[in-house]
């Protein structure tokens, strides 16, 4: 009986155990989905956030207005102000650049000095200072540049240089880099302080630079260099070209999503050289110089630096602003980052845009060897433009290239006249005065998009204006598919007519929002009201 009793009891754990071993983790696993779903369910946009969107949207340039401005634009970008390299920019395109800004915005350029300064710097630079009545103010700086990337010219299907509309866009090279900011700036300034004459409280600065595409240091370092002399120290926020308001570009993401860079990639040249032996083609060494780098940079390819995707990353908060915007699936993974941040994170790797975002990348851009077919030449060498992810140095970067390659007969050396590190992380989200007031006026003009921090992935004149503020921020109000991306420096650059209506209306919300102290946005409502 007491046997019988004691191997029941023993079935009975048995049975208890199974059951727990197989129906705990069961449970545990019902539960977890259960609450990725409620986390899902529940994601909406964050209060502050929605708070700043206005209930109605409507242009501020009257239509007359504009087709004159839209006339200005198309001629600025009729001037051929091309940057080929720091030795090599096209002087007589910016000395006509120069006298056509002059002349287009003659209010701005003299005359009205108790309103606005202007000084041209560097030759073909310009600095603006826009008095305001309160000095306890800080000061801001907008910031952008009027040179342009050259051209294939027999590649483009519109000539580069004749500013063609086509209805719907116009074609030209600086379009979208940057010369809509430019003419933006212009045309809103002098709207703001002419036309709707605004007392000015807060002072604030422009800074156009003339050589942002081969460094900045005769445009954006002189600028920084002139207010510095003056005395300011301290800006309160700084915006210049960077992210734009993007479609297609966040998976699971049907909405624009209006990008702003809060810190920026750094920058390395590195060369990948050999010194090896020369000698008649007809007796090759078993491993030329060429063979040898080759292999080096074929090494870098195959193993890439390494990636960071985790809660503090700012990606993340990307992913997780995204969330409330996205399809159901995505809402699922964006508001449960925490369980599917290594999913997320190998999505991003397969496109080379998202993939740019999350790790250091490596673009071998030049190589050099040889000088005759039947001459084994005795070097190589292979240059190699890395964009550092702010979570490694520099020194991190080139140690990881020396391990790969892993061959002591190649020098990996840093170019170091021309290395920038990564920028810091700019405040942003609801505790950030600055970036909500950037945020308002997106949301002003784009009420459609949702606002979200990022790293801007190339590099931008902002690198000179770093001592000036812990707030720099890098968006330009431009609308830009995942699909044009080829188009940015490449072939058949465009806006749309209508961005740059927008893009004239963000500067001029900006300059109105950044004059109002605790300014509340136009048309506040409560979220009841919809
Ligand atoms: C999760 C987000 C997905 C991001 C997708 C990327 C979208 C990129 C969108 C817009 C980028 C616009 C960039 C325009 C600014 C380009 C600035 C630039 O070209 N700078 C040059 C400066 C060269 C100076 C000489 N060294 C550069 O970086 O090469
Ligand atoms: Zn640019
Ligand atoms: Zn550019």
């Amino acid at each position: 009986m007491l046997a019988w009793l004691t191997a029941r009891g023993t079935k009975r754990r048995r049975w208890i155990a199974c059951g727990l071993g197989v129906g705990l983790p069961v449970l545990v696993l019902l539960a977890l989905v259960l609450a990725c779903l409620i986390n899902a369910w529940s994601v909406s946009e964050p209060d502050w956030h929605y708070q700043l969107r206005p209930s109605g949207s409507g242009h501020l340039i009257n239509d007359s207005l504009f087709e004159e401005r839209l006339g200005r634009f198309q001629a600025a970008l009729r001037i051929p102000t091309i940057s080929v390299d720091a030795r090599n920019l096209n002087e007589s395109a910016l000395e006509e650049f120069k006298n056509f800004l002059q002349t287009s915005f003659p209010r701005l350029h003299g005359g009205n000095e108790d309103k606005i300064t202007c000084e041209v710097v560097s030759n073909y630079s310009f600095l603006y200072e826009i008095k305001g009545s309160d000095e306890s103010l800080t000061p801001y700086l907008l910031a952008a540049h009027l040179d342009v990337v050259p051209v294939e010219e027999d590649k483009w299907n519109y000539d580069p240089f004749e500013a063609m509309k086509d209805g719907e866009y116009i074609y030209a090279r600086g379009a979208f880099d940057d010369k809509h900011a430019v003419m933006g700036i212009l045309e809103a300034l002098d709207y703001f302080l002419f036309t709707k004459n605004e007392s000015v409280k807060r002072t604030f600065y422009v800074g156009i630079g003339h050589d942002e595409e081969v460094s900045g240091r005769q445009g954006a370092a002189k600028i920084a260099e002139v207010l510095h002399n003056r005395g300011v120290k301290t800006m309160d926020f700084v915006l210049d070209e960077g992210f734009v308001v993007l479609t297609n570009a966040l998976p699971g993401v049907q909405v624009p999503v209006a990008l702003v860079g809060v810190s920026e990639k750094g920058y390395a040249e590195v060369s990948v050289s050999v010194d090896g032996v020369s000698g008649h083609s007809s007796m090759p060494p078993k491993e030329s110089a060429i063979g040898i780098i080759s292999k080096a940079v074929s090494r870098l390819e195959a193993y890439p630096q390494p990636h960071f995707f985790d809660s503090s990353s700012v990606e993340y908060t990307t992913l997780e602003t995204a969330a409330p915007h996205s399809s159901f699936l995505y809402k699922l993974i964006y508001s449960n980052l925490w369980l599917f941040k290594n999913i997320v994170s190998n999505q991003f790797l397969e496109s080379a845009s998202t993939a740019a975002t999350v790790r250091t990348t490596t673009a071998p851009t030049l190589f050099n060897a040889g000088y005759k077919i039947n001459v084994v030449p005795s070097t190589a060498t292979a240059y190699i433009n890395h964009r550092v992810h702010p979570k490694q140095t520099i020194e991190d970067v080139l140690e990881y290239d020396r391990e790969v390659i892993g061959d002591s007969r190649v020098n990996v050396t840093l170019n170091t006249d021309t290395y920038i590190r990564p920028h810091p992380i700019s405040p942003y989200g609801p505790d950030s005065p600055q970036y909500k007031l950037l945020a308002r006026s997106i949301l002003e003009v784009f009420p459609q998009s949702f606002v979200a921090p990022g790293t801007m992935i190339a590099t931008t004149d902002t690198k000179y204006y770093l001592n000036f503020s812990k707030n720099v921020y890098r968006f330009a109000p431009t609308f830009l598919d995942i699909e044009d991306m080829p188009r940015l420096h490449g072939h058949d650059e465009r806006i749309r007519v209508e961005n740059y209506r927008e893009v004239v209306d963000f500067f001029f919300r900006l300059m109105v929002n950044a004059n109002q102290v605790n300014a509340r946005p136009l048309h506040v409502h409560a979220r009841n009201e919809l």
